[in-house]
């Protein structure tokens, strides 16, 4: 849901199962994320009809409740296709359909009904590109391809962009020597599209999902810790300073540590102000992304706010550089000193200095030597201070 820029969210429901906690968690997500959604009831054709009629009134229940404040319609003929359809991205309006994928029944409705949407987000060209990657391959006789969405501007067959961060934050430029769109080849990708780049002189092992390759215009940064406004959905007790769970955010999925907030302590239904840190890698963030933030049950929403601890990419350059030079002096192998450091060598030597792994205690990750080292002066460090 926060990677793949949904336009519209159609939520399932079977008919004789009724309203599963699936359902509920899939819609909360929907509507903290300000995804529109509409309701498909399908197997209509071997439910009971009071069955039917009770999934039908727990779901309008549902969806007219204060966390919801939607309207549903029951969408019966052609004329509420068409006005649930023009209203829809807008307005509060939730359209319900009841569908059988074996008679048919209604079919032609919701057909209709996804035939009249049009997207919500306009791209534009002119913009610099930014394709954010969500899975990598090795193809024989091809090499490292990425796949993901291009999120904004255009991006051509040779290209240069800036593949990263890396794990010192740095980005590195790329040529796109192949594209793909639904597996055939094509010379140009625009906004809002998902593709495939075959890429030139890269092992597959030095990216990972959540990287970015940006154009060289955007100057990218990449960010350790951010400040997120968030909503508490569910928690089962308290959440404090120090807590960790999983930020999604785009196709970045990494633990993050809570540094610091403007609340004691935030339990279900809490809004606050959050300072996070990543406990891994340097991410490229944006101020006003949607984020989900959760560890088993729990679950928070947010968007953020601002970017504090960002990594400059001539820093992060003169440390690499720097760290080669030492390897040299040490009589090191001088082809493996010039290789950038893997994630997991990276990650071996942070637990070896007592900075990674997946462990509470947040300002424990504070001040390593590497961050410290390459926090940009022209960006602000933000509160550092934890409980
Ligand atoms: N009678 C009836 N059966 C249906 C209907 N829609 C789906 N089914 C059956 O329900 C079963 C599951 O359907 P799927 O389309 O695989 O459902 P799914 O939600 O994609 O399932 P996952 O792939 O597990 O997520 C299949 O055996 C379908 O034949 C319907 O409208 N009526």
């Amino acid at each position: 849901m926060t990677g793949h820029l949904p336009d519209f969210c159609m939520l399932m429901v079977g008919s004789n199962a009724g309203i599963v906690g699936m359902t509920k968690e899939h819609l909360g997500l929907a509507l903290a994320l300000n995804v529109p959604v509409f309701v498909v009831v399908t197997k209509i054709d071997m439910c009971p009809a009071n069955i039917l009629q009770e999934t039908l009134k727990l779901l309008q229940r549902l969806l007219k409740s204060p966390g919801c404040r939607k309207i549903p319609v029951l969408v019966q003929n052609k004329d509420d296709v068409i006005v649930t359809a023009s209203n829809f991205s807008s307005e509060r309006m939730c359209p319900i359909f009841q569908i059988s994928n074996v008679t048919g029944e209604n079919m032609d409705l919701l057909k209709m009904f996804l035939n009249l949407l049009s997207p919500r987000t306009t791209y534009n060209n002119d913009e610099p590109a930014e394709f954010q990657i969500d899975d990598t391959y090795s193809v024989p006789g091809v090499g490292t391809v990425v796949s993901g969405t291009t999120l904004r501007g255009l991006i051509r067959l040779n290209d240069t962009l800036l593949l990263g961060p890396d794990p010192l934050g740095v980005f590195i430029p790329i040529t796109v020597k192949s594209i793909h769109r639904k597996r055939m080849p094509v010379k140009e990708v625009h906004g809002g599209q998902t593709a495939s780049f075959a890429l030139k002189k890269i092992k597959r092992a030095s990216i990972r999902k959540g990287m970015v390759m940006v154009s060289p215009k955007l100057q990218p940064l990449a960010t350790w810790e951010f400040e997120a406004e968030i909503l508490v959905l569910h928690h089962p007790t308290t959440i404090s300073p120090r807590y960790q769970a999983m930020v999604h955010c785009g196709s970045i999925r990494q633990t993050a540590t809570i540094l610091s907030m403007n609340k004691d302590c935030l339990r279900t239904g809490d809004k606050a102000s959050v300072h996070f840190r990543f406990i891994k890698t340097p991410e490229y963030l944006h101020c006003d992304q949607k984020l989900v933030f959760r560890e088993g049950r729990t679950k928070a929403v947010g968007t953020i706010t601002k970017l504090l601890q960002s990594v400059s990419t001539q820093a992060a350059k003169a440390q690499l550089s720097k760290s080669q030079a030492n390897k040299k002096i040490f009589g090191e192998d001088a082809a493996s000193a010039a290789r950038p450091q893997s994630p997991t060598s990276l990650q071996s030597s942070q637990m070896k200095s007592g900075g990674g792994g997946r462990r509470r205690g947040g300002q424990r990750h504070r001040g390593k030597g590497l961050n410290a080292a390459t926090v940009s002066p022209a960006v602000s460090t933000g509160a550092t201070g934890t409980a």
